[in-house]
């Protein structure tokens, strides 16, 4: 490896991006190269769920230009650069041919989605957004159209659907679970988010999925389990997301849900670190804002010399469906206890999650009781105690 090869970061998602901005306050000039598969612009990734309804195209969700971010941080930034292998050993990356040397390499190339595959003509019809390019595309799919059909009803399904009845379209929702944010919310507080979305018009056909997807004029037509024919301008598929892990396997880079990494981030392999969506921290995969920026904090003074474990505390995490506001703090994985819930009307319930001895672990909270997230969060442990 030669003295003068950068830090390099892979991502210039907000996990990248956060930690550039971190490293950059304890240390102004090390050289940074970041290299990212996309066109490297700076934007929020939740606001991507909120842009139909507050009609922004994707260029009003850019907060910079790569070449912004190069010289505000003070930066190399190299966009459309995919990264298709890695050495460890020789501390050294591959863009297909090309090798790049680094002195540390932080992967922060966040998550892949999860493609169902539906048999049919209109598969050239079904969209999905994890980045602003994924924005731009199905905004553009959508000018002048109405009706959208969504796959999912987890998360980012929901969101999408209240988005975009806000912005004046039709929207059916096909998910196999039997109500909204299955694993995520007890039963009562799913369901009171399909009332929700129902009040503002949204279609559900839940237990069902899609078998087959054809064109249909200038739309599509999905067939369900059921039978039942759906017809939408295009469809939006939101099944899920994973932690992009494959190149990092291949390169003998421990991964298990995502890439293993201790609380200084560290892999298995000398001189590469992980966080954002792609990582799996001290055994915990989550695909947060709050949790990514807790990382780069910490990442940012151990690249600067100064070794730091992250803290992650109470981090309830909100959904954007205002037409059934959601906080969640979901119990940790593995906790025993069970669900006591309290329903008020549609939309307001109050789910504590309890153990054997009466100690909160988590809650689910809708309508009007969000907020109660405050009180709520300060009686639970934060996930790290030091
Ligand atoms: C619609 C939506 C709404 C959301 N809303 C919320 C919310 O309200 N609150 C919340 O906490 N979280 C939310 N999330 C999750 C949150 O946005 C993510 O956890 C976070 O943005 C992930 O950032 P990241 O930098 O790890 O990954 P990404 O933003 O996915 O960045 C990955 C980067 O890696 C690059 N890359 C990938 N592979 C390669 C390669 N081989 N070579 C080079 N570059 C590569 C990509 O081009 C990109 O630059 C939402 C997610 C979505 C999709």
């Amino acid at each position: 490896m030669p003295d003068t090869a950068p830090i390099v970061i892979i991502g210039t998602g907000l996990a990248g991006y956060t930690l550039a901005r971190e490293f950059r306050k304890l240390n102004k000039d090390a050289p940074v190269l970041m290299l990212t598969a996309d066109d490297g612009h700076s934007y929020s990734k939740p606001m991507l769920s909120t842009g139909f309804a507050k009609a922004k195209t994707a260029d009003q969700l850019s907060m910079a230009d790569p070449g912004k971010m190069a010289e505000q941080l003070n930066i190399d930034v190299r966009t459309f650069a995919t990264v298709t292998a890695l050495d460890p050993d020789g501390h050294r990356l591959f863009i297909g041919e090309e090798a790049v040397a680094y002195s540390k390499l932080v992967l922060a190339w966040g998550a892949d989605l999860i493609h169902l595959n539906i048999p049919g003509s209109g598969a050239g019809k079904v969209f999905a957004v994890n980045d602003l390019m994924d924005y731009r595309r199905i905004r553009d799919a959508l000018h002048d159209k109405k009706k959208v059909a969504i796959l999912g009803a987890g998360l980012i399904g929901c969101e999408f659907a209240n988005d975009l009845l806000q912005g004046g379209y039709h929207v059916e929702l096909i998910a196999p679970s039997d109500t909204a944010l299955p694993g995520m919310l007890p039963k009562a507080a799913g369901d009171a988010v399909v009332k929700g979305l129902q009040a503002q018009g949204a279609v559900f056909h839940l237990g069902q999925v899609a078998t087959a997807v054809e064109e249909a004029g200038d739309g599509v037509e999905l067939t369900l389990d059921n039978g039942v024919k759906v017809q939408a301008d295009i469809v939006l598929s939101a099944v899920g997301l994973r932690p992009r892990t494959t190149l990092a396997k291949h390169a003998g880079v421990q991964v298990n849900r995502g890439i293993v990494v201790d609380r200084e981030m560290r892999t298995s392999a000398a001189d590469i670190y992980a966080l954002g969506d792609c990582a799996e921290v001290d055994g915990h995969v989550l695909l947060y804002v709050l949790p990514l920026m807790a990382c780069a904090k910490a990442l940012a003074k151990s690249l600067a010399g100064e070794p730091t474990k992250v803290s992650y505390g109470v981090m309830p995490v909100v959904v954007k469906t205002p037409a059934c506001p959601v906080v969640v703090a979901p119990p940790p994985v593995g906790a025993e206890g069970e669900w006591r819930v309290e329903q008020s009307g549609d939309c307001d319930v109050r789910a504590l999650f309890v153990n054997a001895d009466g100690a909160l672990e988590g809650f689910a909270l809708t309508g009007s009781h969000v907020m109660e997230k405050q009180k709520l969060a300060q009686q639970l442990d934060p996930i790290h105690n030091d």
